[in-house]
């Protein structure tokens, strides 16, 4: 059935659909990473790196195991209804996080993204699986393309959406990072309504195929009948079933037979998975390491390209004329009379510091200062007093802050966010672009093996760049999006040549369940990372990420060397390899005579 769903025309509208609705996961998925400096001056604590890397983590620890069962539920409910099983799931766990911000509470927060990673992750899954029933051949590759670029569209939107509606929709009840998240929570409840559209066309197709199939079958075997009847009519009845054989074989593309049986009425079990062969093992190996230097390097993206470029700590000779005193804003005696020199030499000429790019100098000390009497000012607290001020006592939603005391400060910091969210879209838009052309060629000349091994060897590159050079980050955030295309492009329709056609759900349900495992420690490692190198990503998160990498490489190097021990299917073009195709002969008939 899933091969003859590859030759209908409303495959494309099933495709489309598919797309449209991952646009809600995709967006939600990285609403943090887009949000993360909003969130930090929204609920500002020592620990909010931590609380920061558990929303992804939390989102991942479930789905160390649950894709597994999804997939496999996906193959044995159908892929369809798991879809909107799934997409429920991605709107409630968004309703939660959205609800939880609201009302400013980490667990709340935290408990939406469980709920959410519970559908997003499946969601995946079954989406995949619809795909690979729906495609086969030479369009499997483009049709997951197709629709990584418009899933990542979703995230290259909430890269922009979502910090322009933080900073300009809070109402008096709604923060800023809430509203943005209540917009996820909208986008979520379309995701649903695209499943619920996919369903009846996925379901009048399934029935009209069996419906030709039950046709084809009963006629044939009336021919059969007939023909056993024996008598003088046997040839002409004979060219008949020739002709029906024809037809049907016309209806199923080669492809399609050598490719998909049909799957319908063999049993599947999760034990299958201990036949899943050492291709399936190593693109899951690869998976993990490999998607481990891409989403959890975006999470902290923002953080990273703030440290390395835009918000650069300043010299710590560069110094306040008056330390104890507001830098900049209506509280400071006058901005001209605190400015900060580097080693205290306030005479004549010494030009400012820190510059631009770096982040403006804070008062280091504030004994009682208020607000009280200062028109423009609607501060948090009566009286503020710090006998060492820290950048994580800076709230910028705070007047006393924004406008007060460290106006130039918070300027900066808003510039800075503003800049790091705009070029860590970078690498999506590039998949955005790229993917389905990547897919296009991936299904005409093949080197899915090879692709999957350069890839990482760019990623080296990539974050070698990143940890130890500190020049414009753009042309390494290039080389990131075009290695993770291409790596994206390879990979997922690599799955269903590496397992038999009725565990294709199970298979993308393990492999996402791998992923998970990287995605859900990964983050916790870069941000003790980050802890124990004093609060700085660099270099010690960025020789991680390149370790991640380098394996990813020794990983596509195995892939290569058993695929061509096997045949070299995923290398081939069409995916069935030298041996596949000496076993398997010419297409299988539907019927032997
Ligand atoms: N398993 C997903 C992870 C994800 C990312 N955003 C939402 N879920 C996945 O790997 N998708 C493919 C990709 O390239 O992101």
């Amino acid at each position: 059935m899933a091969s003859q769903k590859s030759q209908l025309t409303v495959r494309w509208l099933v495709l489309l659909l598919a797309c449209i609705m991952m646009i809600g996961n995709y967006y939600c998925y990285d609403n943090p990473a887009s949000l993360h400096n909003s969130m930090q001056t929204l609920m500002p604590s020592t620990n909010f790196e931590t609380y920061y890397s558990l929303l992804y983590t939390v989102y991942s620890i479930p789905n160390i195991v649950l894709p597994f069962f999804g997939g496999f539920f996906v193959d044995k409910l159908g892929a369809p209804i798991c879809l909107i099983i799934f997409s429920s799931l991605i709107l409630a766990g968004q309703i939660v996080f959205a609800f939880g911000a609201s009302v400013e509470s980490w667990p709340f927060m935290l408990m939406g993204r469980v709920i959410f990673g519970l559908g997003g992750e499946n969601l995946t899954v079954a989406q995949s699986a619809v795909l690979a029933q729906w495609f086969v051949g030479k369009e499997l590759a483009l049709a997951f393309g197709i629709n990584l670029s418009i899933s990542r569209l979703g995230s290259v939107i909430n890269n922009y959406v979502s910090p322009a509606v933080a900073d300009d929709l809070a109402f008096s009840d709604f923060n800023g990072v809430s509203m943005a998240l209540w917009v996820g929570a909208l986008i979520c409840g379309g995701s649903l309504f695209t499943a619920f559209m996919i369903v009846p066309i996925d379901k009048a197709a399934t029935k009209r195929l069996k419906d030709t199939t039950k046709f084809n079958d009963d006629l044939t075997s009336s021919l059969l009948e007939d023909g056993e009847d024996g008598g003088g009519n046997n040839r002409s009845k004979a060219s008949s079933f020739d002709g029906i054989r024809a037809v049907s074989a016309e209806r199923m593309s080669t492809s399609a037979m050598l490719l998909h049986e049909d799957i319908d009425e063999e049993e599947i079990r999760l034990t299958d998975v201990k036949n899943f062969g050492v291709i399936f093992w190593l693109l899951s190996l690869s998976c993990l390491v490999v998607y481990g230097c891409v989403l959890p390097f975006n999470s902290f993206a923002s953080g990273i390209l703030s440290e390395r470029n835009y918000f650069k700590a300043p010299s710590s000779s560069c110094v306040l004329m008056n330390p104890g005193e507001c830098s900049s804003g209506l509280l400071a005696v006058n901005a001209t009379k605190n400015p900060a020199r580097d080693d205290g030499d306030f005479s004549e000429g010494v030009s400012n510091c820190p510059g631009d790019d770096f982040a403006p100098v804070f008062p280091t000390s504030l004994d009682s200062v208020t607000c009280n009497g200062v028109s423009g000012l609607s501060c948090d607290k009566s009286s503020y007093t710090f006998s060492t001020v820290t950048s994580s006592d800076i709230d910028c939603d705070d007047d006393f802050w924004s406008k007060g005391c460290a106006k130039n400060y918070c300027d900066a910091y808003s510039d800075a966010t503003k800049t790091s969210d705009s070029v860590m879209s970078i690498p999506y838009f590039i998949s955005a672009g790229l993917s389905p052309l990547l897919g296009f060629l991936v299904d005409r000349i093949g080197y899915r093996a090879v692709v999957a091994s350069l890839a990482p060897c760019m990623l080296v590159w990539v974050h070698l760049t990143l940890g130890f050079e500190s020049g414009s980050p753009i042309a390494p955030l290039i080389g990131q999006g075009v290695a993770y295309s291409l790596f994206a492009a390879v990979l997922w329709p690599s799955v269903p040549f590496s397992v038999e056609a009725k565990s294709v759900g199970t298979a993308y349900g393990l492999i996402t369940a791998i992923q998970n495992f990287g995605l859900a420690v990964f983050p916790l490692i870069v941000s003790q990372l980050k802890s124990a190198n004093g609060g700085l990503y660099l270099p010690n998160c960025e020789v991680f990420f390149t370790g991640c990498a380098a394996a990813g490489v020794l990983v596509g190097a195995l892939l290569n060397i058993f695929d061509a021990r096997r045949g070299g299917k995923l290398n081939s073009i069409d995916g069935k390899g030298r041996k596949e195709v000496a076993d398997r002969g010419p297409p299988t008939p539907l019927m032997t005579t």
